[in-house]
């Protein structure tokens, strides 16, 4: 038996201002950091003290599990991370209002692009002034390096991660942490979950919510969905977030 803390990060300077955001690597506003500490008091509350964590490369993500783990006194674990954690890469939407694209293309592309399982947006070029080719957390990352990406591909590629890296920690016991993003933690939860390609459309993560999932030998949810530790205030976040752009 193992248990895994699934962590989005807390409020991004670009989920205040309802802009598609991907591999841009913003960071927290001041509403994001206190989520993320909050998030750490519900851990030490209910005696879930991670043993190892895992993060993106991506600052917003970064600073969320550093503000979490110091409070509940974790800040010293150990820590592994991994592009393959990163956002879902959202191609040429990078940087766009969520409400003028969904003006602009309608409802059903809009949400094809956000919330499908297999329709990626067109992809961002690499001249373009968000584009990640030029920063050096991602020199080595040659052809994998994504354009745009669905979340069919961060399943993709994070799955070889999940695999080789998080499920061994898992498998030594203890308790592990991932703070990773919407939409890369929309990729475990359907994998652990085995949550269909077409149900998968439904399902938002809120952000600074600790999701505690109990895991069985073969690595297998003991509840489905796993538990919120503040059901309320996720439930509430979940929406907030499904109704981005609207
Ligand atoms: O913009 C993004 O990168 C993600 C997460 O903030 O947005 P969405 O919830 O629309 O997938």
């Amino acid at each position: 038996m193992s248990t895994l803390v699934l962590l989005r990060h807390g409020e991004s300077e670009w989920n205040a201002k309802n802009l598609f955001t991907g591999w841009v690597d913003v960071d927290l506003t001041e509403a994001g950091r206190e989520q993320a500490v909050a998030g750490g008091r519900l851990l030490a509350e209910a005696g879930l003290l991670p043993d190892v964590l895992h993060t993106s490369l991506q600052r917003r993500a970064i600073t969320t599990a550093h503000l979490a783990l110091d409070a509940c006194d974790r800040h010293w674990i150990p820590v592994r991370r991994s592009w393959r954690l990163n956002e879902r890469h959202y191609g040429a939407l990078q940087g766009k209002d969520k409400k003028q694209v969904r003006d602009e293309f309608g409802e059903e592309q809009f949400m094809l692009w956000r919330r499908s399982f297999d329709v990626p947006p067109p992809p961002l070029a690499d001249d373009d002034r968000y584009s990640p080719v030029r920063l050096p957390q991602y020199s080595g990352l040659g052809d994998d390096l994504p354009r745009s990406e669905c979340l069919k591909d961060v399943i993709g590629r994070l799955l070889p991660y999940w695999e080789s890296d998080v499920a061994a920690d898992l498998r030594a016991g203890g308790i592990v942490l991932v703070a990773a993003h919407g939409n890369s933690l929309r990729a475990i939860v359907k994998h652990l979950d085995g949550i269909s390609d077409d149900d998968i459309a439904g399902l938002n993560i809120p952000t600074g919510q600790p999701l505690v999932y109990d895991l069985d030998d073969d690595l297998a949810p003991v509840t489905p969905g796993g538990r919120y530790l503040d059901p309320v205030a996720a439930a509430a976040a979940a929406e907030a977030v499904a109704k981005q752009g609207h």
